[in-house]
Parts: C-alpha cells; sequence; structure tokens
C-alpha cells in the first residue's frame, strides 16, 4: 500500500535522506527513530509535500504521491495528515474552532472568511473530541489546555480530515511522561479501531517498543534498521543513535515506570 524507494533529498551539498526504501502492505504502527538531524522530519515532510523531494518515489495504493500536482496534491495532504510536536493550534481560538479548521480545504472562501461551520461538521467535531476524552474543554480557548490535551485537539484536526495516514513529527517530544501516554494511546487506538496507518517520528526507543508494530532507524539520512519492535535490541540500538558501549536506554526513555498496563520490553 506504500512503497517508498530510493527517495532521496539534498540541501545543497547536504543529504538529508539518502535513498531510503521501504514497503509497507498493509496499514500499521510505524515509529521512526534515530538521533537529531537523521533526516526523520525531512522524510515525513516529503510525504505529505510540505517538502519537495530531489529524487526517488513514494507510491502510496498505486499513485506516485510526488508527482501529484494542484488539487490532486491538495487532495492527498487531506489523505495525510501531520501533527507536530509544537502542536500548532490557534491559541486564542477555542477548541472546536480549532479542531474545524481541519475541513479548511473543502470549505467554501465565503464560509471560512466569517468562520461558517456545517453544523454536521461541528457535530462530527464534538463526537471526536468525545473519542479522545477532551469534549468538555470543546468551548475553551486552545492555550487554556495542557499540552496533552492540546496535542489531542490537534489529532482531532488530523481525524476531521478522514485521513488515511496520520503522520506525527516528535508527537510527544514536548510532553511530561503522563501526558506523553496519554497521546500515544490515542494514536494506537486511532490505528486500531479506524485501520488508519500511523507514522511516528520519536525520540524515545521504549515509545517505539511499546506501540509500533515496526520500527525504522535512520542515521545520516539512511535506513540503517528496519524491523520488529523485539528485534530492537540495544546492540541495534547503538547502531543507529552511533553510540559506543557506554550508550544507556534510560537516556532515550520517558516511560513511566509505575504503569500498570504494558509495559515495553527491552531485548537483550
Ligand atoms: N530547510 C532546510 N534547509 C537546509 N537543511 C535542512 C533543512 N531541513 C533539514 N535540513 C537538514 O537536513 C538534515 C536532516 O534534518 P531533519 O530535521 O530531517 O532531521 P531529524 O531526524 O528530524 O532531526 P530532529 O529530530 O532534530 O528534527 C539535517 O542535517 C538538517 O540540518
Amino acid at each position: 500500500m506504500l512503497l517508498v524507494e530510493n527517495l532521496t533529498k539534498s540541501f545543497g551539498s547536504n543529504t538529508a535522506v539518502d535513498r531510503m526504501t521501504f514497503e509497507v502492505d498493509r496499514p500499521m504502527m510505524i515509529g521512526i527513530i534515530g538521533r537529531s538531524g537523521a533526516g526523520k522530519s525531512t522524510f515525513l515532510r516529503m510525504m505529505n509535500r510540505m517538502t519537495p523531494a530531489s529524487s526517488g518515489r513514494l507510491v502510496f495504493e498505486g499513485t506516485d504521491v510526488l508527482q501529484l500536482t494542484g488539487g490532486g496534491m491538495r487532495q492527498w495532504q487531506s489523505q495525510c495528515a501531520m501533527i507536530f510536536q509544537q502542536f500548532n493550534l490557534v491559541p486564542r481560538m477555542d477548541v472546536v474552532s480549532n479542531v474545524l479548521h481541519g475541513t479548511l480545504n473543502r470549505r467554501s472562501t465565503l464560509g471560512t472568511m466569517f468562520n461558517l461551520y456545517p453544523t454536521e461538521d461541528i457535530h462530527k467535531a464534538i463526537d471526536i473530541l468525545d473519542r479522545l476524552g477532551i469534549a468538555d474543554h470543546a468551548a475553551k480557548r486552545a492555550e487554556a489546555l495542557s499540552g496533552g490535551q492540546q496535542q489531542r485537539v490537534a489529532i482531532a484536526r488530523a481525524l476531521m480530515q478522514d485521513p488515511k495516514v496520520i503522520l506525527a513529527d516528535e508527537p510527544i517530544a514536548s510532553l511530561d511522561p503522563m501526558n506523553a501516554q496519554i497521546v500515544m494511546d490515542a494514536l494506537r487506538r486511532i490505528h486500531d479501531e479506524d485501520g488508519r496507518m500511523v507514522i511516528a517520528n520519536l525520540h524515545t526507543l521504549d515509545t517505539a517498543r511499546r506501540y509500533c508494530d515496526r520500527v525504522i532507524g535512520m542515521r545520516d539520512g539512511r535506513i540503517v534498521f528496519d524491523g520488529s519492535p523485539a528485534q530492537l535490541t540495544v546492540g541495534v540500538a547503538r547502531d543507529i543513535y552511533g553510540a559506543d558501549e557506554t550508550f544507556s536506554e534510560s537516556a532515550t526513555s520517558t516511560e513511566i515506570r509505575e504503569h500498570t498496563g504494558h509495559q515495553a520490553r527491552v531485548p537483550a
């Protein structure tokens, strides 16, 4: 369903993503890990066409999305919603309006100018907020919410587009462990219940192990690991992060130790 083939992005002489190649045959939850500058964000940005690729192919359900232009490209961008580390909400706007922003690309100019939303969209937004456990905050300004709540608003805004793919760029990097867990649980549930593909850049190994079906490790723009969480051993992690034997798992961990649910397993 997704084929990435020799996808490359150069910024001048710096190759940020270097012939990235992988294939996904069903919707799954994929974690991309690697140290800062490995090319993770650049990949996500190429995937939803925010950054043009230098070369390569990215085929989703038979269409090379890198070749799309105009309306086709905008349609792809709404099928491939993105959430960010900093939430990117309008702080002074209420939560529901922020969520309804997810429908902007299919609304008339007049409706957009006067902030007019169809009633069915408003109901849909509230249903989605309810599903994410934050409907009680619908009328509040986004800035009045905690980071974890704001990220769930951002997920709700993405869901308004009814996307096939959710791209999450370090979605929990600004959150404390408890909120990080709530947000990751929400993403996992959206994958499990709706069958949407989720691709998340993650900076903690334990999160990737715990939530993802497949983990891709990047180093210097290249894929250096592609496998199951069980295959992600400490030795492999050292290789991905370019660290020596002093590399410690805990340095990349935000796990809540006393959590009673399923814990991340650390293969030896
Ligand atoms: N707009 C840009 N112009 C020039 N170079 C860029 C640009 N965006 C990214 N880069 C470079 O591309 C490389 C990969 O960056 P990228 O942000 O994709 O890495 P990352 O793995 O997402 O890291 P981080 O976790 O810090 O965001 C880095 O060397 C970075 O400096």
